[in-house]
């Protein structure tokens, strides 16, 4: 058997205006989303000095010490914006509190913005880093130029997914109107090589919730993604410009299953630091989501019941970071008592 390894598609057929080129993505994204839902591009929209940029800026925030990174925690608010420490999530059931840390960004919706008035999902100000000093105004920047090229981005995914279903290519614009997206700036610190704890991940094994996911990975390896086929573990190594790009639960349950939201991983042996930026594109939160007319048939009727892109995607962070909780207070009560019982 050849070595399993998720598709590389060169996304510029897409952009070429030649029909025959432009299938041939659709094609080739249609495969993948029915294989297990994992595919990379080259060729896309996003520039590579973009990229660089908010790598770059990613390492400077990350290497600032403790106390500056917690000013600008993710519990000052309950949006989601900010930063994340260490051990802050599991979501693999059974596995310890993660070995990664976090910077979350998104949109910039300000307090009078109905999004924020109303609650919406992850909606409200960004949290920016003052400890960065001189490097902030740039961090900043590079971070926002980033974020809407990658949403551009996601809006011309969606179009190829639309016509791989045989849908008109504008099927999910009014999805992507008004579309909540997260960005997350990863680091992960290295995992012992051979150490015996079976049990430590960077990110355990889970899928992801909203529609797609681009990712952006640094040089250093580490994403392994489940395939179920084989009953193995693929290494997705890193490729210089490549976005990962993934389905979330929200798109296999608007295909009726059709296309796979599939599991996946992260655990850095390397020896080295690892540094990632996923963009999890969650959509227009007042969006209802129905199964797709094409995806259903009177054999195969739909599976899920109509539901909004927010009660979707909250009901599933909230449980992943329910895990994270329980645990620590387990841990906590376990304390407790070994000091009352000493
Ligand atoms: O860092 C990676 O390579 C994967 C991250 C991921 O799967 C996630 O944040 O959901
Ligand atoms: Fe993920």
């Amino acid at each position: 058997m050849s070595k399993l390894e998720i598709p590389i598609i060169d996304f510029s057929g897409f952009y070429s205006g030649d029909p025959a080129l432009k299938q041939k993505v659709v094609d080739q994204v249609r495969a993948s989303c029915l294989y297990n839902g994992f595919f990379q591009i080259v060729g896309h929209s996003v520039p590579l000095t973009q990229q660089k940029a908010v790598m770059q800026g990613a390492k400077k925030f990350f290497s600032m010490p403790l106390e500056e990174k917690k000013k600008v925690a993710k519990e000052n608010n309950t949006w989601n914006r900010g930063y994340e420490m260490l051990r802050s999530q599991i979501l693999e059931e059974g596995t310890k509190p993660e070995l990664k840390e976090g910077f979350y960004i998104g949109a910039e919706i300000p307090e009078t913005h109905p999004y924020f008035i109303n609650k919406k999902l992850n909606s409200g100000p960004n949290q920016w880093p003052e400890g960065l000093g001189s490097d902030l105004p740039s961090f900043r920047g590079d971070s926002m130029e980033y974020y809407s090229s990658t949403l551009n981005l996601a809006s011309d995914l969606m179009k190829v997914l639309a016509l791989s279903l045989d849908l008109e290519e504008t099927y999910f614009s009014k999805f992507m109107d008004g579309a909540v997206a997260t960005m997350r700036l990863l680091h992960y610190p290295s995992q012992p090589k051979d150490g015996d704890d079976k049990l430590t991940r960077g990110i355990g094994a889970h899928t992801d919730f909203g529609a797609i996911t681009m990712l952006l990975q640094d040089t250093v390896d580490g994403l392994q993604v489940w395939d179920k086929q084989n009953e193995t573990w693929i290494d997705v190594a890193p490729t210089e410009g490549a976005y990962v790009v993934n389905l979330g639960n929200l798109m296999a349950k608007w295909t009726n299953e059709k296309y796979k939201s599939n599991i996946h991983r992260v655990i850095n042996k390397s020896g080295k630091e690892r540094y990632s930026i996923p963009v999890f594109v969650s959509g227009n939160p007042d969006y209802l989501v129905e199964c797709i007319p094409t995806c259903q048939s009177a054999e195969n009727p739909a599976k899920f019941g109509a539901v909004t892109v927010e009660d979707a995607v909250s009901a599933a962070y909230a449980e992943s970071y329910g895990r994270a909780q329980l645990y620590k207070q387990g841990l906590e009560k376990m304390a407790s008592q070994a000091t009352a019982t000493a």
